[in-house]
């Protein structure tokens, strides 16, 4: 796996009028996991597509915002990028010209791999998220960004993303998790955004 690392600095977020966070700073060295938590609306989404830099952070006053990344970055959130009218094995397909092939054994522990030949939108909720990480597995980024990776999966699944990440983090990656659910993980750690709410 290529490097990775994140450090992150000074970071504030303000959608529309209104200040939803400020001041902070995240600092992830290869291997690290970070549990981001907070209540609704406090900014975790929004977090996150700042340090994908898909939002522009802003700052209230004191030095400029600023996101480092060393390697390739992931983002899993709500949207999965998958196309709704192919079935599951074309859309990731399409994918894996981009970006690289998922490996069969993760299509396989994914509970995928009799789903490929069914289209996107006929998946189940959890069956989508699932095929979403396969996705993001397949990208082979060194940092992960997990925006709800939980949502809509059972127990079992809830317990194969945590090993996808325990496996991934010890390979030398980097991952931060918002999610609302608990986490069991080793050497998790843990932000609370609301510290940093305005
Ligand atoms: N495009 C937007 N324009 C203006 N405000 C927005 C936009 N997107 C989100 N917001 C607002 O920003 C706030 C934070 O939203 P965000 O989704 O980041 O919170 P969250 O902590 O992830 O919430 P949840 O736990 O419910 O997922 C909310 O009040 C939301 O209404």
């Amino acid at each position: 796996m290529q490097a990775a690392s994140l450090l992150a600095r000074h970071l504030g977020c303000r959608r529309g009028d209104r200040w939803l966070f400020h001041g902070v700073d995240i600092a992830l060295s290869s291997g690290e996991a970070l549990h981001l938590v907070a209540p609704n609306g406090v900014g975790k989404s929004s977090l996150m597509r700042i340090l994908a830099g898909l939002l522009p952070a802003s700052t209230l006053d004191g030095p400029p915002a600023h996101v480092e990344w060393n390697g390739a970055v992931g983002l899993l959130d709500e949207r999965h990028g998958l196309d709704m009218g192919q079935p599951l094995g074309e859309a990731l397909a399409f994918w894996a010209r981009l970006d690289g092939p998922v490996p069969q054994d993760a299509l396989a522990a994914l509970g995928l791999t009799p789903l490929l030949d069914v289209p996107v939108r006929y998946l189940s909720t959890g069956q989508k998220k699932r095929a979403a990480l396969a996705r993001l597995i397949g990208q082979n980024a060194p940092n992960w960004l997990l925006d709800e990776p939980l949502n809509g999966l059972d127990v079992d699944a809830c317990a194969l993303v945590e090993d996808i990440i325990y496996e991934h983090c010890a390979a030398g990656g980097t991952c931060i998790i918002a999610s609302h659910q608990p986490l069991s993980l080793p050497d998790l750690r843990r932000m609370d955004l609301a510290e940093y709410a305005l």
